[in-house]
């Protein structure tokens, strides 16, 4: 944990590009830079549970889709206890100068990491109209698209970084804007 410079959160609803900017940007930073998922230790419970495959669970296809609504309620349960539990365990082996979260959907994994991290903490909310969402494959889904994990954030508005991503030029405005956060520690 301590060559740790920067902590990056991302947050956005389902197909903003949480995983295209984390992406992009990761390849710019190369070794430098690092991906964790809250979500991981999630899927790897199920996967043990269940008996599933889980790199398919990991992956960004119906797989996935088929399992989010039981995940969702299973790690809200967990969380009934220990809010911090799925942030603490996927951080434990961040180590890269910057990591980013690139799944971030509650309240309590803010407070979770400010918390514990303080000021190596940016947080980055991703906005997407919903027609380009759709374009990009997004369902509306009762029980997914309208819970907590979905929506807990919404209303919070104490965003370190707010962009758009639209488009593929919108997609480069963003890494332009997060290099530009960046470039002190760069
Ligand atoms: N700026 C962009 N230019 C081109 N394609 C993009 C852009 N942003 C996102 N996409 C594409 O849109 C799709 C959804 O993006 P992505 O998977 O990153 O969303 P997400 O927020 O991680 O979704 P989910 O919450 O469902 O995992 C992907 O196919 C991705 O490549």
């Amino acid at each position: 944990m301590d060559g740790v410079k920067k902590i990056l959160l991302i947050s956005g609803k389902r197909k903003s590009g949480k995983d295209y900017i984390s992406s992009t940007l990761q390849n710019i930073l190369g070794d430098r830079c690092q991906i964790v998922h809250i979500s991981e230790p999630i899927k790897v419970e199920w996967a043990k549970r269940l008996n599933l495959n889980l790199s398919e669970l990991l992956s960004d296809g119906p797989y996935k889709e088929k399992y989010r609504k039981d995940m969702i309620e299973w790690s809200d349960s967990m969380r009934m206890t220990d809010y911090g539990y799925f942030c603490r365990t996927a951080m434990l082996h961040a180590h890269a100068e910057f990591v980013i979260v690139s799944d971030v959907r509650r309240k309590t994994d803010i407070k979770y990491f400010h918390e514990n991290y303080g000021s190596l903490v940016l947080t980055i909310r991703i906005n997407t109209k919903d027609p380009i969402r759709i374009e990009r494959g997004w369902v509306f889904t009762n029980g997914v698209d309208d819970v907590p994990s979905e929506c807990d954030l919404d209303d919070y508005n104490q965003w370190d970084v707010v962009l758009q991503n639209n488009c593929m030029s919108d997609g480069e405005s963003c890494i332009e804007i997060l290099k530009d956060k960046l470039k002190l520690y760069i």
